[in-house]
């Protein structure tokens, strides 16, 4: 392997060139960031690690990797309602990593910082004798008392969704080989999922501006658990009909192959979509950028789960699960 630049030239050469494009960074020249919140929003962080092979496979494109790791975290602001600000970037490489993997990686993540309007404020570069890892962590703000929460829904409310569910988990099942019933342009499609989520920022704000009561989470760990939290956070239960789970054609073709791959759907994860609960006009204000795929229920604590023969059963708990 050609040799890597020193720590401080790697930042220098690869990083500075992107925090440039904001002052709050210093120009990645000082100890830390400063930065003023807009006047009347709160700050809203929060925090992703993305580790080689449990996150992300080791022979993707660092490009792609880069852009994930990004858009996780953007994800997450998306689900508290926020508007994305800056970020702070910890990498840490294995010794498998060249140079050139770190310049393409560097590069995917200053373009994803542009097209998100992202300020990198800094981070930390470490090398490490195990798996290449990224943490990320993002700073965004919402105007004060408005962020989405998980503990707002209510008995009554729909339950939505934005974009369509299962299509990652299948992607990273087409990647491993598997699926080779789907057509090209059905596996393309599922792997990109997998690769590039689409932190949904613009709905998410869109709730924000409606003023209404809404409960949000971004679905990274499946359906199945996710969706747990909300009923945990609020104290409700939740009624869901598979039918009305939205799919893309490429994980309907998927599903009409196998049944075994709703499993994918529900629990899969790697959705990075919007999971939202709130009365019935409100989520009706949203339009057609959300599906409806359920209510809110008075049942503490039990998904149900509507079949395609409408049998009601219990969902079962499931997800991704970093200890189990
Ligand atoms: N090591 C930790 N120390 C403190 N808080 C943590 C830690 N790990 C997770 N959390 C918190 O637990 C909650 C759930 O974490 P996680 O499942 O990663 O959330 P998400 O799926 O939204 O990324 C979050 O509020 C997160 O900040
Ligand atoms: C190589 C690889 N194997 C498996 C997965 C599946 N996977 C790994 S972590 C994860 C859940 C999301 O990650 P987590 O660290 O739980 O994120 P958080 O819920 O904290 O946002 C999923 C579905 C993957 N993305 N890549
Ligand atoms: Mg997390």
């Amino acid at each position: 392997m050609a040799a890597r630049s020193g720590e401080f030239d790697l930042i220098a050469r690869h990083f500075a060139p992107i925090a440039l494009r904001d002052p709050a960074a210093l120009s990645l020249k000082d100890d830390a960031a400063v930065f003023t919140p807009p006047t009347g929003c709160e700050v809203v962080v929060t925090t992703d690690a993305l580790v080689s092979d449990v996150h992300f496979r080791n022979l993707d494109a660092p490009e792609l990797i880069a852009k994930k790791v990004l858009r996780v975290n953007l994800s997450d602001l998306a689900a508290m309602g926020a508007t994305p600000l800056g970020v702070v970037l910890t990498a840490g490489y294995g010794p498998d990593v060249s140079e050139d993997w770190i310049e393409r990686f560097a590069k995917g993540f200053g373009k994803d910082c542009a097209a998100y309007s992202v300020a990198l404020m800094g981070g930390d570069t470490v090398g490490t004798p195990g798996p290449t890892f990224f943490s990320l962590t993002a700073f965004g703000y919402v105007a004060t008392g408005m962020a989405l929460r998980r503990d707002q829904a209510r008995p009554g409310d729909l339950l939505a969704v934005t974009g369509t569910l299962g299509d990652a988990a299948i992607g990273l099942a087409v990647l491993a080989g598997d699926c080779n019933d789907l057509d090209d342009v059905a596996r393309d499609h599922l792997k990109d999922r997998y690769w590039l989520p689409r932190p949904r920022i613009d709905i998410a704000k869109s709730c924000v501006a409606l003023g209404k009561r809404f409960a949000a989470m971004d679905i990274s760990d499946g359906l199945a658990g996710d969706c747990r939290k909300i009923c945990a956070a609020s104290s409700v239960g939740m009624t869901i009909d598979r039918m009305k789970i939205p799919l893309s054609n490429a994980a309907l073709q998927a599903v009409e192959h196998d049944e075994h791959r709703w499993q994918n759907v529900l629990a899969g994860g790697d959705d990075y979509e919007l999971l939202i609960a709130g009365a019935p006009d409100d989520v009706a204000a949203l339009g057609d950028h959300v599906t409806v795929i359920g209510t809110v229920t008075d049942k503490v604590g039990q998904v149900e789960l509507i079949g395609p023969d409408g049998k009601m059963a219990e969902l079962a708990p499931g997800g991704f699960d970093h200890f189990r």
